[in-house]
């Protein structure tokens, strides 16, 4: 069975909305799923004066599991335009996977969110990319067979580099049911490559 990660950062729960919601679609398609998040790196005071969620249930990823996986789909919010430094941080201690080649040729998707529309959601997962293509990742992101990326009807997340939601300056809004569709769709479509990859 095709085994996928959901590998996320999440401050204040919109990213961990959208994991859930990427691992529903993975699952729909098959696939075994995991949801797991990399370590917080702020000082405990200054997550609680921040009001960050700290009540997430997914377990915390070690960097020796990753090779176990046949797809990973990582989510994380937007800083100044590009991934967490947490998400970063657990990347940047890949290196023996970087040089024995263990995640070359596996899947890897990236979703994030942002305060605001134009906020970065689009830089963070593209910037994101490098360092897949680094690890020998082939990325996959939301294609417009997704079709509720297209249309103007409301202000939403998703492009055809991933999906991503809109959080608000005060992050009082939360992901809407295009946005978790957005998510969905990518899980499955992850799964469904991945599978297609692994049959090879
Ligand atoms: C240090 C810092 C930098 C941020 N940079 C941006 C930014 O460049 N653009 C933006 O729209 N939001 C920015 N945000 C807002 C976060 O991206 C937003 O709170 C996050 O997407 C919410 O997701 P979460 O609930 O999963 O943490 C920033 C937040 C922090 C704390």
């Amino acid at each position: 069975m095709t085994k996928v990660l959901v590998l996320y950062y999440s401050a204040w729960g919109h990213i961990e909305q959208m994991a859930y919601a990427a691992a529903e679609g993975a699952r729909e398609a098959g696939a075994e799923v995991v949801v797991k998040r990399v370590p917080e790196l702020v000082p405990a005071e200054v997550a609680a004066k921040a009001h960050y969620k700290t009540d997430q249930k997914a377990p915390i990823a070690t960097i020796e599991e990753l090779p176990e996986y046949d797809a990973i789909i990582f989510g994380t919010p937007t800083r100044y335009g590009n991934m967490t430094a947490q998400m970063k941080n657990f990347l940047d201690q890949t290196g023996a996977h970087w040089a024995s080649g263990a995640l070359v040729g596996k899947v890897g998707s990236v979703f994030s969110s942002s305060a605001t529309q134009h906020g970065g959601q689009e830089s963070t997962i593209l910037t994101f990319h490098p360092v897949l293509l680094h690890l020998g990742f082939v990325i996959v992101g939301l294609p417009y067979s997704f079709q509720g990326q297209m249309g103007l009807e409301e202000v939403k997340g998703g492009s055809p580099y991933g999906a991503s939601t809109i959080a608000g300056g005060d992050g009082s809004r939360h992901p809407s049911q295009i946005e978790l569709d957005g998510a969905r769709f990518q899980g499955k479509h992850v799964a469904q490559i991945a599978a297609k990859l692994a049959a090879k």
